[in-house]
């Protein structure tokens, strides 16, 4: 696996690095003791798929409070997704700055997103599918999130939003809390 460090400290693209010959190709999608060599965390407690009817489908902000953090492994197993994370780290030198990758299926790139920032995506095609492994059990009194619409951050999404749940609305602005 090839991994690249984005903007943000500690967030990682992976990407694969194929075996081919002529029935395909076999390329590994997790190591633990890569992911160690890095001071990443590589062992993973639950894995869980999301699945979107439709484009322009929005899930998100979302985190878990301390001390139930979640270090979050993101990949797009059907269509494609505009994928994006906000640092909510305080005193981290990118507080507050978000960033957006695409990951498809097509693509198999992976994203390693660490404790302390929020993750969501849109779906950039029908019937698309996102598959998590994730550090620690769900908690769901821990589970929080911020609007995919508050002026606190520099979000911008590529498409109209077609579906989102009434939760995800309803996140109050992070500016004062
Ligand atoms: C996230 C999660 C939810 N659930 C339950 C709670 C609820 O009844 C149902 C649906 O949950 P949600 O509506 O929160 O699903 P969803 O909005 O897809 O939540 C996910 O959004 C993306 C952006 C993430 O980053 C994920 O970590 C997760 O927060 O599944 C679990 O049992 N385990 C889990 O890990």
């Amino acid at each position: 696996m090839i991994f690249e460090e984005l903007e943000l400290p500690g967030l990682f693209r992976l990407l694969p690095e194929p075996h081919a010959d002529e029935r395909g190709f076999f390329a590994r999608t997790h190591c633990e003791s890569e992911f160690a060599e890095r001071g990443l965390v590589g062992r993973f407690a639950q894995s869980s798929v999301s699945f979107n009817h439709r484009r322009g489908t929005v899930r998100g902000m979302h985190f878990s409070k301390p001390p139930h953090a979640e270090t979050k492994l993101v990949r797009c197993t059907a269509g494609a997704i505009h994928d994006a994370v906000i640092d909510l780290r305080p005193g981290s030198p990118t507080y507050r700055r978000s960033l957006s990758v695409t990951l498809s299926a097509a693509n198999r790139h992976a994203l390693y997103i660490p404790a302390g920032l929020a993750h969501g995506f849109q779906t950039l095609s029908d019937d698309t599918e996102i598959l998590y492994m994730i550090d620690r059990p769900f908690v769901a009194s821990a589970a929080d999130g911020v609007r995919w619409d508050d002026p606190a951050f520099d979000l911008t999404w590529p498409e109209p939003v077609s579906i989102i749940a009434a939760r995800d609305l309803a996140f109050p602005d992070w500016t004062g809390r």
